[in-house]
């Protein structure tokens, strides 16, 4: 199957969609001190917003990826971006916490429709060798949302003050309403792909099918072990580890969480290469991002003092595998499932990282207060021990991902493919190189 002009049409307007997603996701965070003033609350109940967008986003994933399968990604990115454009109008006018908060809930309901929408468009629109890579570049290209939230947004709100910056914020969501009601179709056929609208009866079940494939569960555990170290790092503790807990300076942890982000850049394609060439390597590739990042969480953690600027530059870099990482979360997904199938089995596979971020995000918190005494004022000692709910994680992830991959080698062993061990591949190619020398 050749691409498509209309594909990339498709893909752009999809794409537009998830990056105005991320800018909602994340103009609250940007706005932080500004709420705080208008709001009158203090840094817990702030981070509380957080968490309540992250508990939503993850809490609706697999409902709205049984929807999908019924109502398809067209009609799901629309409901999403009016539902977001909503809560950003709440936002814009709320006037107490209350309100603020249903606002960031319809942020979140939005917000958890539209990535899994964009990826069933790519399945649906790419040639199946051309979609890891497609994935990969919409995840990375959607992180600009981020950039957007970061600049222009908190650009406007301090030029022209919160329920204009909230309001026109919402305005970038109708007209992603617009340009998805205009340009794009659920599939080149839509006939290829079954929209089961309206057949409800069969959602339980290909919910209880999608589950019991171990090639989902291997998905859901490798984004839960990927994903969730650089949402941490991004959405909440990156910043105040590096300048309460190291003692560095605002704008170095800027620069360093800018630096995360231009690595990713740079990360994603590498990734979505490596798996177009060996699918059958790819638990590996979650497995060496799981240990980049635990490996280089430790060097900080352990480093006796103030850890040095090139250990936490490595950080950023292990860490910048995070997102990508998670991306062939969703490859497991797509490839173990028929394409009606492909919703529901991606809401499933995104529970992970976003679950086990809420997680990370809250025992980090948890801990801290207790060594605190709740007095926001951290030590790196804090910091150190906190910062080890990681691996609370990572082991549990390990655990998950080593179980799943060996019951998907088992039914793939069934059906006539099996996959040599990877001792056994490195064996036979130094060999190999040996004969020909
Ligand atoms: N892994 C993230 C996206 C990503 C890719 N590169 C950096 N971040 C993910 O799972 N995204 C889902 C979403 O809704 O953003």
């Amino acid at each position: 199957m050749a691409t498509s002009r209309r594909a990339w049409v498709v893909w752009g307007v999809g794409l537009v969609a998830y990056i105005v997603a991320v800018l909602h996701r994340t103009s609250f965070g940007v706005s932080g001190l500004d709420a705080s003033a208008r709001f009158g609350i203090s840094a817990s109940v702030l981070a509380s917003f957080v968490v309540l967008q992250l508990l939503v986003y993850a809490g609706l994933q697999v409902p709205v990826g049984v929807l999908l399968d019924q109502i398809g990604p067209r009609r799901l990115l629309i409901i999403g971006a009016a539902i977001m454009a909503a809560g950003q109008v709440v936002l814009a006018a709320a006037g107490s916490v209350p309100v603020a908060m249903g606002g960031r809930v319809l942020v979140g309901a939005g917000d958890a429709m539209t990535f899994v929408s964009v990826l069933r468009l790519v399945a649906a629109w790419f040639p199946s060798g051309r979609v890891p890579v497609m994935t990969q570049l919409t995840g990375l290209i959607g992180q600009l949302g981020q950039v957007l939230s970061a600049v222009p947004f908190v650009a406007v709100l301090h030029q022209f003050g919160w329920p204009v910056a909230y309001t026109s914020a919402a305005s970038m969501s109708v007209l992603v309403v617009v340009l998805a009601v205009a340009a794009i179709r659920d599939a080149p056929d839509v006939r290829a792909v079954p929209i089961r609208t309206g057949v409800w009866g069969g959602a339980g079940r290909d919910l209880v099918t999608a589950w019991k494939h171990p090639g989902t569960r291997l998905g859901l555990w490798s984004h839960y072990s990927t994903g969730f170290a650089g949402i941490v790092f991004a959405m909440m503790w990156g910043f105040p580890f590096i300048v309460a807990g190291q003692g560095r300076s605002q704008a170095l942890a800027g620069t360093l969480l800018t630096l995360m982000v231009l690595a990713g850049g740079v990360a994603g394609p590498v990734l979505g290469v490596l798996v177009t060439r060996h699918p059958l390597r790819r638990s590996w590739l979650v497995l060496g991002v799981v240990v980049a990042n635990a490996a280089a969480w430790t060097l900080v953690i352990v480093w006796p003092g103030q850890a040095p600027i090139w250990t936490l530059v490595l950080l950023v870099l292990s860490l910048s595998l995070s997102g990508p990482g998670s991306m062939v979360a969703f490859d497991f997904a797509r490839t173990f499932n028929p394409p009606n199938r492909l919703g529901t089995a991606t809401g499933i596979v995104n529970v992970g990282g976003f679950t086990a971020a809420l997680i990370t995000i809250l025992g980090v918190g948890i801990v801290l207060d207790i060594r605190t005494g709740g007095a926001s004022t951290y030590e790196l000692d804090d910091f150190r021990i906190a910062l080890c709910v990681h691996y609370l994680i990572w082991v549990s992830g390990l655990v998950g991902i080593l179980r799943a991959r060996r019951l998907v080698r088992r039914r793939m062993a069934e059906h006539g493919v099996v996959v040599p061990p990877i001792r056994e591949v490195i064996e036979r190619r130094r060999r190999h190189r040996r004969s020909q020398t």
